[in-house]
């Protein structure tokens, strides 16, 4: 039987990723192995190597008694308030303990295959997640005992940031030590992580479609002054400061998917970019406005009307069906602002299209962008360590 709740990090002493500064990384083709076990090449995939897709995903519980097991492995040694757990155990409690998330992973892994096979791209897809069972481990082990040699890792989130880039980075490093360390294991594949994809045009695509649907959604009269408020998770202001190479690149990206999505779906109308989710203890400065707080700020400038599109997530997963739907749309409805929320990207045919151009685009080679190849000191957050 798996232990579900067995701890989770496995990184042995002397195998910690070492904070940038400390690092011996003088050459600057040592700095992506140091970024997490991944070894992009510029190269072509070389023929006839046994390669795979691995879907790397958040995680969720999947009844009331993972919620709080769940929990915990996502905040281990992060210093979340336990009131918060509690808090937001009772959201995932209101929907009997499971997340939408791991069926809207297989959902997205089922059509990735359909996708690949039309296209004529012979591989297989796994699928392992961070934080819950399929674990990203047991993933690893088993395409190494299918023998798979190289494995391209599609992470779910299209962003920069510590928890939507390096951490999956990391979660890859720590996937790859644990087989390492079983010399009973067969050697596990090689690994590289697809780029980011905020701006790829299936991503647009999809994203700028919900948003027209949402708008078309509201009563005529509103259609037309309904505010666009785009939305992400919250992140501390120390880790928005340093994700990507040069800082800021989470809300850089993000502005500039939701100006793709707007451009294409309401061409010349403004647009907000505000914050939701946020976790963390009071003290700690996350990035503000939260999209509650700026929905009344919006009614009290009397806007009518809100069109939210969270453009941060690929799929309507808790975060999204909770703080939004629930959430915000009850602020909404006391102030009196007429809400539609517009969906994620999921498996929008265009989004699945783009992720397999990612893919055939890494297996082309040519220079790896951005989330792919990360210089060392990227989206690095001194982190309490984890026991
Ligand atoms: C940037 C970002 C994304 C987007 C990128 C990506 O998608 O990867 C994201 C996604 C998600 N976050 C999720 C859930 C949670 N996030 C938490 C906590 C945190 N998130 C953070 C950031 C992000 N989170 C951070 C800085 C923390 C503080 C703890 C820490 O420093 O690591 C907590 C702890 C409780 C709380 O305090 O909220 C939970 C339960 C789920 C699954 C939802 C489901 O089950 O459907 C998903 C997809
Ligand atoms: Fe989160």
């Amino acid at each position: 039987m798996t232990d579900l709740a067995r701890p989770r990090h496995l990184l042995p002493a002397g195998a910690s990723l070492t904070p940038p500064d400390q690092q011996p990384d003088q050459d600057p083709s040592l700095a992506v192995r140091n970024n997490g076990g991944v070894e992009p090449s510029a190269a072509p995939a070389p023929a006839g190597r046994r390669e795979a897709l691995l879907v790397l995903g958040f995680g969720g519980p999947e009844g009331h008694d993972d919620v709080m097991p769940f929990l915990e492995n996502v905040t281990r040694g992060r210093g979340i308030p336990r009131e918060r757990l509690e808090a937001v155990a009772e959201h995932y409690h209101h929907f009997g303990g499971v997340s939408p998330i791991n069926d809207q992973n297989k959902a997205l892994v089922a059509a990735l295959e359909a996708e690949l096979a039309a296209a004529g791209t012979a591989m297989p897809v796994y699928w392992g997640n961070r934080n819950w069972a399929p674990y990203v481990e047991d993933a690893w082990r088993q395409m190494a005992e299918d023998g798979v040699e190289h494995a391209y890792v599609l992470a779910t989130s299209a962003y920069a940031s510590f928890s939507g880039c390096r951490q999956y980075h990391e979660d890859v490093a720590r996937a790859r030590i644990a087989l390492e360390l079983d010399p009973a294991a067969p050697a596990g594949p090689t690994a590289e992580k697809l780029p980011h994809y905020f701006d790829a045009p299936g991503f647009v695509q999809a994203n700028a479609e919900a948003l027209a649907t949402a708008i078309a959604a509201l009563p005529a009269d509103l259609r037309d002054t309904a505010r666009l408020v785009a939305t992400a998770h919250s992140i501390p202001d120390a880790m928005a400061a340093v994700a990507g190479p040069q800082g800021g690149a989470y809300e850089a990206e993000l502005m500039r998917a939701a100006q793709l999505a707007v451009d294409a779906a309401a061409p010349g109308r403004p647009f907000d970019l505000v914050w939701q989710s946020r976790s963390g203890p009071p003290s700690v400065p996350w990035l503000e406005p939260d999209v509650n707080d700026h929905l009344r700020a919006l009614a009290e400038a009397g806007e009518k009307a809100v069109v939210v599109f969270p453009v941060g997530f690929i799929s309507d997963h808790l975060e999204v069906i909770w703080d939004l739907d629930n959430e915000a749309e009850e602020t909404a409805g006391e102030l009196g602002l007429a809400f539609v929320r517009a969906g994620t990207a999921g498996t929008h045919p265009a989004f699945v299209t783009t992720l397999r151009e990612l893919l055939e685009e890494r297996r082309a080679g040519g220079e790896p962008r951005l989330g792919t190849n990360c210089p060392a000191s990227c989206c690095f957050v001194q982190r309490p360590a984890r026991p």
